[in-house]
């Protein structure tokens, strides 16, 4: 399979900064988002409003083959307004309840597979950044634009903290802390698609490195590898 488009995979935990460093990575080349957690979070919350239960593989693959979804521009919230069957669900998709069901929805292979196709039609022109756990992996296997991000653990729930507080949630550090943990711990683990950097993937540790450094350092590498840019 080749890529229609050129292609950037920014793949990474919770928090590492992948939906950050995405958008204005997008912003600036003016190329599309594929933000992939979104998918698979409002495939969890599509579940939850059919009363499917989340340990159900073969009617989470059914759902996941039919899912009424629309990706749209412009909403605060990632850059994208996510509407699921008519409902703009773009603030209920990063509730923790759905961070959670979409990591064990996300564990089953024929999910997975079902929902191969739907990511790949992102892959337009002018070029495509591509945010998620195995887009370097699986769905984008080919370009050679791989960056994995991460940070430590206390890092990235001190981000999310700082982000929820901001937003005016009470929220408790060693709680998310957990969750995070947790999360990854899903992602890594599972049969398919864990949660590794691709062979072929820069990896940049963001701990205590700022946002725009981070961006520079992405574009650096992927002006390097993608002749189109230089
Ligand atoms: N290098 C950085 N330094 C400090 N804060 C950062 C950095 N990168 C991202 N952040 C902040 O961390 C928070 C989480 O970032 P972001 O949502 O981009 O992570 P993510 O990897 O997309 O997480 P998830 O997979 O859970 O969606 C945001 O508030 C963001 O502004
Ligand atoms: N390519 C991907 C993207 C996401 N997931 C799963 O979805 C969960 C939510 O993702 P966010 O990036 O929005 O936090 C995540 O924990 C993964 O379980 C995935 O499997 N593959």
């Amino acid at each position: 399979m080749s890529e229609r488009a050129p292609v950037v995979t920014i793949d990474g935990p919770s928090g590492a900064g992948k939906g950050t460093i995405s958008q204005l990575l997008a912003e600036k080349l003016g190329w599309k988002l594929l933000d992939s957690g979104a998918i698979y979070r409002v495939l969890a919350l599509a579940a939850i409003h059919h009363n499917v239960e989340l340990d159900n593989e073969e009617a989470i693959t059914v759902l996941a083959a039919h899912l009424d979804v629309q990706f749209l521009p412009g909403n605060e919230n990632k850059g994208i307004k996510v509407v699921l069957e008519g409902e703009d669900v773009s603030t209920t998709i990063r509730s923790q309840e759905c961070s959670d069901a979409a990591s064990k929805v996300a564990a089953f292979p024929r999910v997975r597979e079902a929902l191969l196709r739907r990511q790949r039609a992102f892959n337009e022109a002018p070029g495509l950044i591509a945010d998620g756990r195995d887009m370097g992996t699986v769905v984008f296997p080919n370009t050679p634009a791989k960056i994995f991000l991460t940070a430590s653990a206390a890092e990235r729930a001190q981000r999310r903290y700082n982000q929820l507080q901001d937003k005016g949630f009470d929220v408790n550090i060693d709680r998310l802390l957990f969750e995070i943990e947790e999360r990854d711990e899903r992602d890594m683990n599972r049969a398919v698609a864990p949660l590794v950097p691709a062979d072929d993937a820069l990896v940049i540790d963001t701990s205590g490195i700022d946002i725009e450094d981070v961006v520079d350092l992405v574009l650096a590498h992927i002006q390097m590898k993608l002749p189109v840019l230089s």
